[in-house]
C-alpha cells in the first residue's frame, strides 16, 4: 500500500497535517463496507513516534542514524494492507524518493512560508510546555537545505499542496490518488496530465500565498509608521495603483479575512505574479470602499 510523504520546512505543520490525514483515513476505513478497505491499517511515522529528538539535525552522523531508523520503520510496514504516513526527515529529494522503497503514493507539501515557520518555531522554543522548535542554527540550516518539491518528477508526484490557512488537506483527492475503488494502491504515472497539474498548482498556490501575504505586511508596516492616522495611500512596488486605506485603520485579522477570500476566489486560476499583485490591490480597494 502507499507511502504518503509529508514535506515542508521545519515547524511548518507537517505533524499537524499528518494527524488530520491519519484521522481522515481511519474514518474512511471505519465507514467502508468493502472488506479490502476495512483491512487497511494506517501508520503515522515521524521523529516523535520513533522517539528521536530534533537535535539529530545538529550533526550529520546523528541525522544519518535517524534517517536509517525512519527508513527501517517504513520498511516494517510493506504489506499491501498498510498505509504509511511519513512526516519527518523529508528535506532531501533523494530521501523523498519513497525512502528507498518501491512504494508509490502521494506527496503532501505543507506550503507554509519560511517567515511563518520561523515565527512558529520561535513560539515553540519560548513555550516550555510545548514540544517542538529547533535551535535557530538548525532551523535556518534546514530551511536552506529544503528542496522545493516538483510534481513533474517521479519522486514528488502526485503532489498536493496545503497552505497554512487551509482548514484541511484535500482529503478526498489524496484518498482517490492512493486507493482505487478496488482497494488496491493506485499507481499514477508521472507523465499523466493529472500529475502535470499539481506541479504548476503548487508553485502557483505558493505565489498566491506569498504575494498576498507580502502585501499585508506592507500595509501593516505603513500603518505602524503612521500611527493613529486613518486613510492614506500605500504604494506597492511594481503596481500602478496605490492601496487606498479606509478612514479607520484596518486590523490584521480584517486583512487576513480579505486575503483568505481572495485566495479562495483565485486558487483555481493560474495568474502571473504581477497579475496577482494588481488584482489583490484592486480587490482590497473595492473591499475598503464597501
Ligand atoms: N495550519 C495550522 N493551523 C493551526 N496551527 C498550526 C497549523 N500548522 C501548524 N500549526 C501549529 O504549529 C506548531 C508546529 O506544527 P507541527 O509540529 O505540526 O510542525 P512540523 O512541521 O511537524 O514540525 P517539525 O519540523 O518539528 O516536525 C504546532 O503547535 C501546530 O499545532
Amino acid at each position: 500500500m502507499p507511502l504518503i510523504v509529508i514535506s515542508g520546512y521545519p515547524s511548518s505543520g507537517k505533524t499537524y497535517r499528518a494527524s488530520q490525514l491519519n484521522t481522515f483515513f481511519n474514518e474512511k476505513i471505519r465507514n467502508s463496507s468493502d472488506p479490502r478497505i476495512q483491512r487497511l491499517k494506517v501508520h503515522h511515522i515521524n521523529n516523535q513516534t520513533l522517539g528521536l529528538s530534533r537535535d539529530v539535525y545538529h550533526t550529520a552522523r546523528a541525522e544519518k542514524d535517524a534517517r536509517a531508523a525512519e527508513s527501517s520503520a517504513v520498511k516494517r510496514f510493506l504489506t499491501r494492507d498498510d498505509i504509511i504516513i511519513a512526516d519527518g526527515l523529508n528535506y532531501i529529494k533523494g530521501f523523498r524518493g519513497r525512502n528507498g522503497t518501491t512504494l508509490t503514493g502521494p506527496e503532501v507539501h505543507v506550503g507554509t512560508p519560511a517567515d511563518k515557520c520561523r515565527a512558529i518555531n520561535n513560539e515553540l522554543l519560548a513555550d516550555s510546555q510545548k514540544d517542538g522548535g529547533y535551535t535557530e542554527e538548525d532551523f535556518e540550516n534546514l530551511v536552506f537545505r529544503f528542496e522545493e518539491p516538483n510534481g513533474m518528477t517521479r519522486w514528488d508526484s502526485p503532489l498536493f499542496t496545503v497552505l497554512y490557512d487551509d482548514e484541511t488537506p484535500p482529503f478526498e483527492q489524496i484518498w482517490d490518488a492512493m486507493v482505487g475503488s478496488d482497494g488496491k494502491a493506485k499507481v499514477v504515472r508521472p507523465n499523466q496530465a493529472t500529475v502535470l497539474k499539481p506541479a504548476t498548482e503548487q508553485n502557483y498556490l505558493y505565489e498566491l500565498d506569498k504575494t498576498t501575504s507580502d502585501i499585508l505586511t506592507q500595509i501593516m508596516s505603513w500603518q505602524k509608521d503612521h500611527p493613529g492616522e486613518g486613510g492614506g495611500e500605500v504604494a506597492i512596488p511594481d503596481v500602478d495603483k496605490v492601496i487606498e486605506l479606509p478612514a479607520s485603520p484596518t486590523t490584521l485579522p480584517q486583512l487576513q479575512r480579505l486575503r483568505r477570500a481572495f485566495i479562495s476566489l483565485n486558487r483555481q486560476h493560474s495568474l502571473s505574479k504581477s497579475r496577482i499583485k494588481d488584482l489583490f490591490v484592486d480587490y482590497l480597494n473595492d473591499s475598503f470602499q464597501q
